[in-house]
């Protein structure tokens, strides 16, 4: 007798668990459930410093896990299982991954770590779902999932703790404690699935094989659709090949070697409550030659396609918002240009409450014009109107207007924002040239004039000199507190710009001097940028950091530099770069990451289009450049803010 029918759905197949954990497969028989177990040959060493949150990492070991028995069991049990599940457990407490002791002292580190705290426990699972073929390929789908529990440890005293590790118990459990056995006693609460802290999210499992089974698929439509209960609970499918449901779109199958399909939504945003996940059919290393996976990726940003909508259905008020939204987009962008340019927001931050007449006035514009750009910068939520008595709306600028778009605010976006107008615009309006051409430097030539020849024009560095010194306030203090860098002393921030950033590392880090390395014609001009003497542990040098010598420094910071350039010249800078350092040195990399499917942000993406030379890169492709170099990533953090950071090592 088994309790939920979705087990019971699984009877008759070859259901596989990819796990050697007795607890897992205890909780699983206790279900009911019938099941091989294979322990999983992967080796758990991935890089946790390449995922932004600690359950993606649980979520791809656990998928990394089942697709390596998967694939093996064809091969070495000459059987193909219907079903493969994968699981891994870990622990995290103050932004650290907690997995199993190697030692007792180990055991004793992560115990004090959780004593007298909350504490997280994610399990990540896979479901791998194989379907053989008349070839004898097998096609596997993956569905994935995680739960968080919660829990409090009581204050340990050092006796309990060195009693509880000599029981030996700690030993093979994640965060060294065993929740089910003597570990019982150290926990104050637990707020949610207990199983889950065991080993094994059985309730989530089952929701998850019952939309797998009940939900959504026939067994003819288990080929063409994998239903994802995405970590918030939306249910999504992904369509992997030509359907045959009647209810399902035709999609246009895909053959092995053809690019995966990615469907970004407009403002993807990674594990954003909209997240879903996505399928891929793709031939990357997880591939055995005869074999096709269909990977599903880490929480992304995805547009699902909804399976139940045909083509004529009604369209839904959501999806026309998101196409006007992108159909508009450039509207708006040009009204905020536009209000910026003529200095609304600095006009209405010091005489808040202005009408459109007198807004036209001070500004030396038409009425007409001005009260339309003041209307649709209230509709932006740039601008806020109040009725005056009777009388035409006021204006004042919102919060954001406040913080953002007058130019003598701390972090004010109006250099970048007329970067974008005067140049990033013009260069856009040739993008179809540009995309049929394959290349920008026409049309760079003409509006963007490339570095070097903009360095001949006053204004025009200004400009830009302005639009860098804009963005690097603005994101300065997340890269500068990304890491614990109190063990450096010296830095160096190659092509440093105005020394925005430079500022902002030394700010944040007492003990650290800087040296903003650039081209003589924009060190000439830094001092335009900060008051003299602002803080004499930043320093200028002029040079070029592809032919001069590098200041010596024991960290190197390179912000935004590295998009710019090729693989040939990256490796050209890091290599000199690796030659002034010593062993030890540091090497900061600050970027926009682009996720390692490349399917977002859209911001990384968006910026690519206009590069001629240069490109984005993801963490992974940067490490590898760096490693080639002689550095070794130690961390990678995604800062929420513009940009994302890297901080390597020279062995
Ligand atoms: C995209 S900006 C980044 C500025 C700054 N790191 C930031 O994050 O705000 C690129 C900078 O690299 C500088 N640069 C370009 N080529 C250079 C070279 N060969 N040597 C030194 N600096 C260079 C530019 O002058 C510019 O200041």
């Amino acid at each position: 007798m088994v309790l939920n029918p979705v087990i019971s759905k699984l009877s008759g197949k070859l259901v596989v668990l990819a796990s050697a954990s007795p607890r897992r497969l205890e909780i699983l028989r206790n279900a009911g459930l019938r099941f091989e177990v294979v322990p999983s040959w992967f080796k758990e060493t991935l890089d946790k410093g390449l995922f932004k949150a600690p359950q993606e990492y649980a979520v791809e070991t656990a998928k990394q896990k089942a697709l390596e028995v998967a694939r093996r069991m064809p091969f070495k049990h000459l059987k193909t299982p219907d079903i493969v599940i994968g699981a891994d457990t870990i622990v995290t407490v103050d932004g650290m991954i907690l997995e199993k002791p190697v030692d007792k002292h180990d055991a004793y580190r992560m115990l004090s770590s959780l004593s007298g705290k909350e504490h997280s426990v994610f399990t990540g699972v896979a479901i791998v779902l194989c379907h053989e073929k008349e070839n004898e390929e097998v096609d596997y789908q993956l569905v994935d999932f995680y739960e968080e529990t919660k829990v409090k440890f009581a204050d340990l005293s050092e006796d309990m703790l060195w009693e509880y590790i000599n029981s030996g118990e700690p030993m093979d459990k994640a965060g060294g404690y065993g929740i089910q056995a003597l570990g019982g006693m150290l926990v104050e609460y637990v707020h949610g699935d207990f199983l889950n802290v065991v080993g094994f999210p059985l309730n989530h499992f089952c929701k998850q094989l019952d939309l797998i089974y009940n939900h959504s698929t026939s067994a003819s439509d288990r080929e063409c659709a994998s239903v994802h209960l995405s970590h918030n609970g939306t249910l999504t499918t992904s369509v992997l090949t030509q359907p045959t449901s009647p209810n399902l779109p035709p999609q246009p199958s895909r053959s092995p070697n053809s690019p995966a399909k990615h469907n970004s939504s407009p403002n993807p945003r990674p594990n954003s409550p909209s997240a879903s996940q996505t399928h891929h059919t793709h031939d990357g290393p997880l591939c055995s030659p005869v074999h096709k996976v269909s990977i599903s990726l880490p929480t992304r940003q995805v547009m699902a396609l909804n399976v139940t909508e045909h083509e004529d259905s009604e369209p839904k008020k959501e999806d026309l918002q998101r196409i006007t939204g992108l159909m508009d987009g450039f509207k708006a962008s040009k009204a905020l240009f536009t209000a910026s340019k003529l200095c609304v927001f600095d006009l209405l931050q010091s005489r808040p409450g202005l009408d459109a007449s007198q807004v036209a006035h001070e500004i030396k514009a038409s009425v007409k014009g001005t009260e339309c750009l003041l209307e649709a910068c209230a509709s932006l939520g740039l601008l806020k109107s109040k009725e005056r008595t009777s009388q035409k709306p006021v204006y004042e600028n919102t919060d954001l207007a406040v913080r953002f778009l007058r130019s003598d605010a701390p972090f004010s976006l109006h250099g970048y924002i007329q970067h974008c107008n005067n140049t990033v615009w013009p260069l856009f309006s040739h993008l179809e040239s540009a995309v049929r051409e394959g290349r920008w430097k026409k049309w760079k030539k003409m509006f963007y004039r490339c570095y070097f020849s903009f360095l001949s024009v006053t204004h025009v560095k200004l400009r830009f000199m302005s639009a860098m010194h804009s963005i690097a306030k603005v994101t300065g203090k997340s890269v500068a507190t990304a890491f614990d860098l109190s063990g450096y002393k010296t830095a160096c921030d190659l092509g440093g710009c105005t020394g925005a950033m430079a500022y902002e590392f030394t700010k944040a880090h007492p003990g650290l001097s800087v040296i903003v390395f650039d081209l003589p014609a924009v060190v000439e001009m830094s001092e335009h940028f900060h008051p003299p003497h602002t803080d004499n542990r930043v320093s200028f040098v002029a040079g070029d950091f592809f032919k001069d010598e590098l200041p010596k420094a024991d960290l190197y910071i390179l912000a935004r530099i590295l998009h710019d350039w090729p693989d040939e010249k990256v490796h050209i800078l890091l290599s000199k770069i690796a030659d002034a350092c010593t062993p030890g040195c540091g090497l900061l990399i600050s970027e926009i990451f682009l996720d390692e499917d490349r399917g977002g942000p859209s911001r990384g993406l968006l910026q690519a289009l206009s590069m001629s030379e240069g490109k984005q890169r993801s963490a992974t492709e940067y490490s590898l450049l760096l490693k080639s170099n002689g550095f070794i990533t130690a961390h990678v953090r995604h800062t929420d803010n513009f940009l994302d950071a890297m901080l390597c090592n020279k062995v």
